[in-house]
This record gives structure tokens, C-alpha cells and sequence, in this order.
């Protein structure tokens, strides 16, 4: 092996090549494949089509998320089909119920809907433990990116993907180019991961980093909380990038320890070493750097209809002559019924959606509840906080948060990727807006029809008390 000094993206790729030929993609080993019911269809009638079988069901985990509803009552046992179910669209029950046989079928642990374990795929691998520093992990889900906070290569596949992976444990895939992001000094208070990530990509574009894995670094990245990490890796993919991660260090084997997959003993103490080795190597050559100034930064909001179209929360609806895509900006403030020059704090929401696997953690419903906690959710406006994961839910009740929402008037729900997109019954009507904590604003995301500006939880939370697209320190 060459002693030239290698990026962390390089160590991880390097220590996952079974083989590599001139002028071909490389073949990776694939530690994690995580599957869920939207994605994996197709991928197990492929299989079954040509007699093959999961070669590693050990390393494989199956969840259902998108489709579940997530009514207060689920719980373990919970029908998905017959009377009393609260699955009542056809599709999603077809695709719940496909996973189900598939998992049975071909041996594949899954957490089905209202099961302790269950939650959105990108929750429940960190929260188990199972996603790990070095780790190549892939699901069919863009979103995938969010493991990278481990310092994982971590991507989103295609469905003939994930029935190779299934089949091989392996993936041809050509090495992309690295990026690093190097946020310098300490983000200001009140500013949080998903403003962080909101300015990155305000900055370099939802196309900035097509044909990049992106390394974050820098002192305010260093200074991010895992569930923080997580949530700007998440968006890696809303700026274009393969993957994004950031180096494993305490605040990443602090989080793992003790959680019930990670090493234990002699393993962790072997594990924590080989991890400790995998951070970019001084010298090492990025193939593009971008810097950002932390100290800069304040809380970001959405106003259009791409995750890059996101302004500081100061500023006002930008007139189409004033960005660089004037068809683009005219069109995105059609849909979403604005007017160049209202300042953002005026825009007036009806709904607002604290969850996802951005921000659908529980360090993010603390968030949330910290601002709402003893005040009320303005009248006419509805607002859902549905954690990330059923564990996720059952820490936030044994913390009281539950109690907290539900007394400012917000609604508790089950855990499920639920109004972060429109396959599951918590949808926005035609023209209603929110404040969401997810992360795509396209048109029709959480709904036809309906109007998303990106926020943050604690934005979120103080949005749902004024009505109107707030900060904390708005109140
Ligand atoms: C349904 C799934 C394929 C999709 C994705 O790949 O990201 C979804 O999770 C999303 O967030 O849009
Ligand atoms: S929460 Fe949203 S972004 Fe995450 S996997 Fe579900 S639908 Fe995709």
C-alpha cells in the first residue's frame, strides 16, 4: 500500500476494493445494506426470478418507513391490513406487505410498523449502533448520506443495485472525486446543524457537489453533536454530492459505546484504534476545498422551491432579478405564492412538521420542545412532531417531551418518514404551507399542492408559536 498521504474517503474506499481493473468501476464490499419497503421489490423478485439468495443476511436490515401512518395508537401488533388497520391506501399497504414476505422469504431482520425497533431507516442503523466509522454502507435511498457522520462512505442505490448488492454483498461503482467543506470558527448561538448545511448549500448549489464525496471539517463541525453531524451529511445529497462524512473522533465513540451492535471489550478497544486512524492523513489532497466562516452564519430558511434557494431569516423573498436563475426563481415563487421583497418573518404558515431523518432525532425534538415548552401553538395552525424512530419516541416520553408538545397543543404521532414526503396520510392540501424540518422543498413534496420552507426544529417550534416563520429569539 502506498504511504501518500489519503482523505478519510480515500482510507474507507481503499480498505472496500475486491477488485480493480484499468478503465472499470471498482468493485466495493458493501458492510451495511439497509432496506426499506419503497426501494426493494422489484430487487427480491429479481432474485427469486433467478434462483439466488441474500448472500449476507447478517449485514443486511430491512425497516418500513416511508408508508406507515403514524397515528398516536401504533404499536406493536398493529394491523396493516383487515379492519382497524390504519393503513388505508392500497399501494402502501401492497409495499408493506410485499417487504413482509420478502423478509420472511429470503431471512432478512425486519422492524415492521409499531415494532420498538421500527423508524426510518437512517435513525434506527445509528441508534442500534450498527452503522460504524470505515463502514461502506448503501440502501435505496438517497438519504443514505446521513451514516457518513460516522465516517462511513454511505450512498443511495438504484433498485438494480440493491438486488446486486443483495445478491453479491458487492458494488461496481466508480471513485468519485473529494470535496472538502471546511467550516471555520464556532457557529454563533442559536444556530444549528440544519442552518449550517442550509448555508452550505445556499452557497455552493444544489449542484455543487455532483461527482464529490464530501469531507465536513473544521472547528464547527468538530463541534457538532452526532445527531448534528447527521443532519448535515443527510443534505449532502440536496447539494449533489455521492456521499458526505466527517472523521470519527470522541464525540462519534462516546455515542457508540454501549449501544447494542457496536464492539465490546477487547473488539471496541481494537475497533476504537483502527478508527482512530481513518482521518485524513496532514498533506492529503482534496480535489476541490470550499471554506465557510461559521461565525458568519444565522438561523436559515427556505423560501423556494430547491433546498439551495434558503436565505438567512432576515432577509426578504428575493426578486427574480436578484439571483443568478431569474425562469427559476419566477417559477418557484408562483408555486409557492410569494412576493419579492415580503420579508421572510411575514410569511404566514398553517402547518408545521417537526420529524424526518434530518431532523426527526431526539436531540431535535428537545430542540423543539425547549422553545415550545409552556407556550402554545397560534390558533389555526397545526403542527405534527413524529420522531424518527420508535425508540426515538419511547426516550421522548420517558423525558416528558410528549407531554410538553402536547400541551403547547401539538400532535404526538408514531414514528415514520411521515409528512417529510407524500406517501404516507400526513400530507398538506393544495396551497397549505409549513415550516418543516425535513429536507426537499420540491413542488408537490409533502403533498400537491403544498408550500415547504426547510427550517430547523428550534425554527420550527417557534414558527408554530407566532404563526409566521420565527426564531427563538424571535419570542
Ligand atoms: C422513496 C425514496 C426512494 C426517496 C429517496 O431516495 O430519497 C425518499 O426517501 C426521499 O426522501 O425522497
Ligand atoms: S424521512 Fe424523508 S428523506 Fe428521510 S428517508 Fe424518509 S422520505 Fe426520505
Amino acid at each position: 500500500m502506498s504511504s501518500a498521504p489519503r482523505t478519510l474517503a480515500e482510507k474507507i474506499w481503499d480498505a472496500h476494493v475486491v477488485r480493480s481493473a484499468q478503465g472499470e468501476p471498482d468493485l466495493l464490499f458493501i458492510d451495511l445494506h439497509l432496506v426499506h419497503e419503497v426501494t426493494s421489490a422489484q430487487a427480491f423478485d429479481g432474485l427469486r426470478a433467478a434462483g439466488r439468495k441474500v448472500r449476507r443476511p447478517d449485514l443486511t436490515l430491512a425497516t418500513e418507513d416511508h408508508n406507515v401512518p403514524t397515528n398516536p395508537g401504533i404499536g406493536p401488533g398493529t394491523p396493516i391490513e383487515g379492519p382497524g388497520t390504519p393503513v388505508t391506501d392500497p399501494v402502501s399497504r401492497i409495499q408493506l406487505e410485499t417487504l413482509r414476505r420478502n423478509a420472511d422469504e429470503f431471512g432478512v431482520r425486519l422492524h415492521p410498523m409499531g415494532d420498538p425497533g421500527q423508524g426510518i431507516v437512517h435513525v434506527i442503523g445509528p441508534q442500534m449502533g450498527i452503522t460504524q466509522p470505515g463502514m461502506t454502507i448503501v440502501c435505496g435511498d438517497s438519504h443514505t448520506s446521513t451514516h457518513g457522520a460516522f465516517g462511513a462512505i454511505a450512498f443511495g442505490i438504484g433498485t438494480s443495485e440493491v438486488e446486486h448488492v443483495l445478491a453479491t454483498q458487492a458494488l461496481p461503482q466508480i471513485k468519485p472525486k473529494t470535496m472538502a467543506i471546511n467550516v471555520e470558527g464556532a457557529l454563533p448561538d442559536g444556530v444549528t446543524a440544519k442552518d449550517l448545511i442550509l448555508a452550505i448549500i445556499g452557497q455552493i448549489g444544489t449542484g455543487g457537489g455532483q461527482g464529490y464525496i464530501v469531507e465536513y471539517r473544521g472547528e464547527a463541525v468538530r463541534n457538532l453533536s452526532m445527531e448534528g453531524r447527521m443532519t448535515v451529511c443527510n443534505m449532502s445529497i440536496e447539494a449533489g454530492a455521492r456521499a458526505g462524512l466527517v472523521a470519527p473522533d470522541e464525540t462519534t465513540f462516546e455515542y457508540l459505546k454501549g449501544r447494542p451492535n457496536a464492539p465490546q471489550g477487547a473488539d471496541w478497544d481494537a475497533a476504537v484504534e483502527y478508527w482512530k486512524s481513518l482521518p485524513t492523513d496532514e498533506g492529503a489532497v482534496f480535489d476541490h476545498e470550499v471554506t465557510i466562516d461559521a461565525s458568519t452564519l444565522s438561523p436559515y430558511v427556505t423560501w423556494g422551491t430547491n433546498p439551495g434557494q434558503a436565505l438567512p431569516l432576515g432577509a426578504a423573498v428575493p426578486a427574480p432579478g436578484d439571483t443568478e436563475d431569474p425562469n427559476g426563481t419566477e417559477r418557484a415563487l408562483t408555486y409557492m405564492g410569494l412576493t419579492a421583497g415580503t420579508p421572510l418573518r411575514q410569511i404566514q404558515v398553517d402547518t408545521v412538521f417537526v420529524g424526518s431523518c434530518t431532523n426527526g432525532r431526539i436531540e431535535d425534538l428537545r430542540a423543539a420542545a425547549d422553545v415550545i415548552k409552556g407556550r402554545q401553538v397560534a390558533s389555526g395552525v397545526r403542527m405534527l412532531v413524529v420522531p424518527g424512530s420508535m425508540q426515538v419516541r419511547a426516550q421522548a416520553e420517558a423525558e416528558g417531551l410528549n407531554e410538553v408538545f402536547t400541551a403547547a397543543g401539538a400532535e404526538w404521532r408514531s414514528a415514520g418518514c411521515s409528512m417529510c414526503l407524500g406517501m404516507n396520510p400526513d400530507t398538506l392540501k393544495p396551497g397549505e404551507r409549513s415550516a418543516s424540518t425535513s429536507n426537499r422543498n420540491f413542488e408537490g413534496r409533502q403533498g400537491k399542492g403544498g408550500r415547504t420552507h426547510l427550517v430547523s426544529p428550534a425554527v420550527a417550534a417557534a414558527t408554530a408559536v407566532t404563526g409566521r416563520l420565527a426564531a427563538p429569539a424571535d419570542l
